[in-house]
């Protein structure tokens, strides 16, 4: 398979089989810090397996340029991963079910630019593709022993448009 995906406006139910929205949308669930402060509680649940632990990180990304050939996907099968940008910069979120092994089709995504996101563990992406760089952002994932990257190079790229 191959073809043209435009990039969809990300939104929690859209992205949900793929993992979480982070992001600060409608009434807070409780004031903290003296009513000065909104917290939007327990949005998300960094995975590890018992082996390794969940770190926070900085990745300093140049950007990707539009329209975006994919030629490979990603996962993680030992844990979840989050990316949350610094400096509200746009990225693409480019991700796919598992058929047999494999990426399924992808979905594309583009965040608002005060969203960032967490993948399920195990759950094909693409990797972090700012529309707008240098770009930095908070990457909470796992580390320790073991491989925890599989790659896979598609038999044919897609091409990834966002408005
Ligand atoms: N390796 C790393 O921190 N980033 C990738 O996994 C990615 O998804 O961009
Ligand atoms: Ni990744």
């Amino acid at each position: 398979m191959s073809g043209t995906i435009a990039a969809k406006p990300l939104t929690v139910g859209a992205f949900a089989p793929y993992g979480e929205v982070l992001e600060a949308s409608g009434a807070p669930d409780y004031m903290i810090n003296a009513g000065l402060c909104g917290r939007y509680h327990d949005r998300a649940r960094p995975e590890t397996d018992p082996e390794g632990e969940v770190a926070l990180s900085i990745g300093r990304s140049d950007a990707i340029s539009l329209p975006l050939t994919l030629k490979m996907m990603e996962r993680h099968p030992d844990g979840s991963q989050a990316f949350v940008p610094m400096n509200g910069t746009r990225f693409l979120v480019i991700v796919a079910a598992d058929e047999n092994g494999v990426p399924g089709r992808p979905e594309a995504f583009l965040t608002n630019g005060t969203q960032g996101i967490q993948y399920k563990r195990n759950c094909w992406h693409g990797v972090l593709a700012p529309l707008e760089g240098p770009a930095d952002f908070l990457i909470v994932d796992r580390i320790g022993p073991g491989n925890n990257l599989e790659e896979h190079h598609l038999a044919a790229p897609y091409t990834i448009t966002a408005e």
